[in-house]
């Protein structure tokens, strides 16, 4: 006797959300598995100012946070992965292993990181920080599409992060986001850890064609960023030496 099964597997479905904390212009991003029966959830670059509200939010929707995710050490703010994992155990930061920075978890290019059936490509993209790294939804039919870059500070809708401070170099950046942001499909969309200008996403394609910095050739590229004039970052000399310990210098037990 014939026996059937039905195998009606429907695909992993994404929950994503963008918030944004005003005083740094940050982006902080919320993506879970929903078709799983734990909604694993994870953030990506969250501020120590908006933790209480991104908690509540993961929690009014049911969702269960596993990672607390780091692009890079940020020098505008201080990261809120530390107060995280203070308030919700069992959630493990994540940062790249060329950071130097402290976390729990730490990611190199081709890195996945997985929450539920859906997972996260780790690339490398150096140049704002040398530890930067963009995080790439996954390519495959039962992943969310179009794909997802966030981007961090490498590349920043119509712009770029800074190359002047924190082991920066234009040459790194450059060649970084043309061999692993530009080489993604067009439609990607694209996230960026800031925005200064009201922009919240564009895509690759876009930035292909748009992008005021990275379409120009290597030797003006070098002379846009040596010429940006840009002023300090108002909180870098606490926000780094807190960021390189997951946000949680001041948490420390102070010696006698
Ligand atoms: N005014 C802000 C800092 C603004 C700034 O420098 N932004 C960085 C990313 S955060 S380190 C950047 O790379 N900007 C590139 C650009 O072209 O604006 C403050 O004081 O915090």
């Amino acid at each position: 006797m014939a026996s059937f099964t039905t195998l009606s597997q429907s695909p992993p479905k994404l929950l994503f959300r963008q918030l944004f904390e005003k005083e740094s212009s940050t982006y902080t991003y919320l993506l879970a598995d929903c078709s799983h029966p734990d909604k694993p959830a994870l953030l990506i670059d969250p501020v120590d100012r908006t933790v209480d509200r991104d908690l509540n939010l993961v929690k009014e929707l049911g969702l269960k946070l596993i990672y607390a995710m780091n692009t890079h050490v940020h020098a505008d703010h201080v990261t809120g992965t530390g107060l995280i994992k203070g308030k919700v155990p069992g959630v493990k930061s994540v940062i790249s292993k060329a950071s130097g920075s402290k976390a729990d978890v730490f990611v190199e290019a081709g890195d996945k990181i997985s929450f539920g059936d859906l997972f996260l490509e780790v690339r490398a993209t150096p140049g704002h920080t040398m530890g930067c790294v963009t995080y790439v939804t996954g390519a495959g039919p039962d992943q969310p599409q179009p794909r997802m870059a966030f981007t961090g500070d490498a590349l920043l809708i119509r712009g770029c992060g800074r190359t002047d401070f924190q082991g920066g170099s234009s040459q790194q950046l450059y060649k970084s986001v043309h061999s692993q942001i530009f080489t993604l499909p067009k439609e990607t969309l694209q996230y960026p850890a800031h925005d200064y200008k009201g922009f919240s996403v564009t895509t690759v394609g876009e930035e292909m064609l748009y992008n005021p910095r990275l379409t120009k050739d290597e030797e003006t590229f070098k002379n846009i960023m040596e010429n940006l004039n840009l002023a300090y970052p108002k909180m870098i000399d606490v926000a780094v030496p807190a960021n390189m310990v997951c946000g949680l210098q001041d948490l420390e037990p102070k010696a006698d």
